[in-house]
């Protein structure tokens, strides 16, 4: 309850003059206009029915009864322009600022949730707090309202005025009594529905296994059956609700039943009024819809609160922070660039790189690094090597910030790097990952990705040795990639990676598995070239490898066992 109006208020504050405006407009412009209403209501009834009845009385009332709903349509326009499009500018901050956090994560480590529950988060989960704000401001206008109508009323006929606002507290119990089974319906929901979305994703990335494992229909049927389960939690999630409106409806209308039986009678015996009578009939509408609505809020602030459960589930501690920070969407102009400045905390060059003790354990496999420690100098060629499962990716990871250090030192020319991930990036260094991406876009624009000077390109495609590649392709390094264009070959996919990490014209390159595509020739070229690039620019290489020629031009080998160092040499 509390961190849900936390967000509310920060929802709030994200355009307090246009709240607030519109905040006033709902309770003062449409409340309260209403509530004069139903003064002229009474008053020309009591004196169209009454003896002093004067034809200006009239005039009077009847242009006033014409006027409120006038003004009542310009409030409601100035509202619409001031509320309309604010509900998808909260949705995109929330968007945003969950896509920011998780891009914060040390790269390779994988999202606390699955694909599904993620999707499902970024979906439906980001809503609705911003629906129930928008409930609230409308319930304080019908509050607004129903305080109106309690004095109006009250000074009329307590006893009848009780009846009309009695469903109120009926409600509050119905909905303290019926929490456990609000929340469990709405999570329901929600997991099955996580499933279904898990289960599309894995369709699409994973098509050509499923295909070439016979393994399709299989896993329809398990999408059918997933999607039978999450059609019956919605089912039951909507009954319930529906069932839970309707019974705050009927409660309600109960009440509305006894209070026009009181009602009739009173008027039979003439202690009340035409006027009082249509006063009371004018406001019961608003006071009903008052308590069906808090009703739904009461509701809907269970579902906030979970909805609020699963984002922290993704975005960690302090998420209310994390998810309320309100900068700019730079929605009328673009977002300015970066600082692109080189991070020279440890000195403009690269002297040398020391590793000092560093461990990680993925916590699901109890496997990774153990107190692997090594030195690099400035020019040197270095080789990790080691059987499969041995680490050697892994150390890469946790060196480059990629994976969350249990423990150890990094130092850059003998001064610490305080955030490898922020540090080990161009122009320090530059990483080929052992599975590269490439996206459906040109060779070039795969090679670039944002870099801004083409100027390397010409030499990155030569040192990859990608050169050959390209002129069997016909618009060379202009072919499109994907699933409008062609596909690449392991070798091609890998020396293109190889040639995006060269672009950047970093001091040191980290390469992981880099030529295990690759036959003897093009291997042979690749080091030969990269070697060449070491004499002549002074670059330092440090490479993962499991072949055997990249040792002919190593300085330094580093042989991994079991997550931990079994020989430098
Ligand atoms: N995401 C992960 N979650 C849990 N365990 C993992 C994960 N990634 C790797 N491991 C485990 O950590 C150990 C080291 O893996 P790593 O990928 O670093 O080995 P490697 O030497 O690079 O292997 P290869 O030569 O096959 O690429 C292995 O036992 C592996 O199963």
């Amino acid at each position: 309850m509390r961190d849900t109006l936390t967000v509310l208020r920060k929802i709030y504050l994200f355009y307090p003059v246009q709240n607030t405006t519109v905040i006033l407009l709902r309770m003062f412009g449409f409340a309260g206009l209403g509530v004069l209403s139903g003064v002229f209501i009474k008053r020309y009834f009591d004196e169209a029915s009454g003896q002093a009845l004067t034809l200006n009385g009239l005039l009077f009332l009847t242009a006033m009864l014409m006027t409120v709903p006038l003004v009542q349509a310009i409030t409601y326009y100035i509202d619409l322009g001031l509320s309309y499009g604010r509900t998808e500018i909260v949705r995109a901050i929330f968007r945003r600022n969950i896509l920011r956090e998780i891009f914060k994560r040390p790269g390779a480590l994988p999202l606390p949730v699955d694909q599904g529950q993620m999707m499902n988060i970024m979906r439906s989960d980001v809503t609705v707090h911003e629906g129930l704000y928008w409930d609230l401001t409308y319930l304080s206008a019908f509050a607004v309202f129903s305080i109106g109508g309690l004095v109006m009323l009250g000074s009329v006929d307590w006893p009848v005025t009780v009846i009309l606002f009695a469903p109120l507290p009926a409600i509050i119990m119905i909905v303290k009594w019926l929490e456990k089974q609000i929340t469990a319906y709405y999570r329901a929901e929600r997991m099955t529905t996580d499933r279904v979305l898990g289960v599309i994703s894995d369709i699409f990335n994973y098509s050509q296994a499923l295909k070439i494992n016979k393994a399709e229909r299989p896993f329809l049927n398990r999408l059918a059956g997933l999607g039978e389960e999450r059609a019956r939690a919605g089912r039951r999630n909507a009954v319930f609700t529906t069932a839970l409106a309707s019974i705050y409806d009927n409660i309600v209308n109960i009440g509305i039943a006894l209070l026009l039986l009181l009602l009739s009678d009173k008027l039979r015996n003439g202690s009340f009024s035409i006027g009082s009578f249509t006063l009371f009939v004018f406001f019961l509408g608003y006071i009903s819809n008052f308590t069906r609505l808090f009703g739904k809020v009461l509701t809907n602030f269970k579902s906030s609160a979970l909805s609020l459960n699963r984002i922290e589930g993704v975005i960690g501690e302090r998420y209310l922070v994390k998810l309320t920070q309100n900068d700019s969407l730079f929605l009328a102009s673009d977002p300015p660039n970066p600082p692109d400045e080189p991070d020279e905390s440890c000195g403009p060059l690269l002297g040398n790189l020391h590793i000092d003790g560093l461990s990680y354990t993925f916590p699901n496999s109890k496997q990774g690094i153990r107190n692997i420690s090594f030195s690099i100098r400035q020019g040197s060629f270095t080789v990790i090597t080691g059987k499969m499962g041995s680490g050697k990716t892994t150390l890469l990871r946790v060196m480059l910030g990629l994976l969350p250090k249990a423990s150890g030192e990094i130092k850059w020319n003998g001064r610490l790097v305080p955030n490898a991930a922020d540090f080990f990036v161009p122009p320090n260094v530059a990483y080929t990952p052992q599975v590269p991406y490439l996206f459906s876009d040109t060779i070039k624009a795969n090679i670039l990705l944002g870099y801004p000077d083409e100027s390397q390109i010409t030499a990155a495609i030569h040192q990859s040795v990608l050169e050959e590649d390209l002129n069997r392709f016909e618009m060379g390094a202009d072919t499109l990639l994907g699933t409008k264009g062609v596909n690449l070959s392991g070798g091609q996919l890998q020396r293109t990676a190889a040639a995006r990490m060269l672009v950047r014209d970093a001091q040191l390159l980290v390469m992981d598995d880099v030529s295990s595509a690759l036959d003897v020739d093009t291997e042979k070229r690749l080091w030969e070239r990269l070697n060449e690039l070491r004499s002549s620019k002074g670059v330092t290489l440090l490479v993962v490898t499991q072949k055997e020629y990249a040792l002919k031009y190593a300085d330094q080998v580093i042989v991994l066992e079991n997550g931990e160092m079994k020989s430098v040499s």
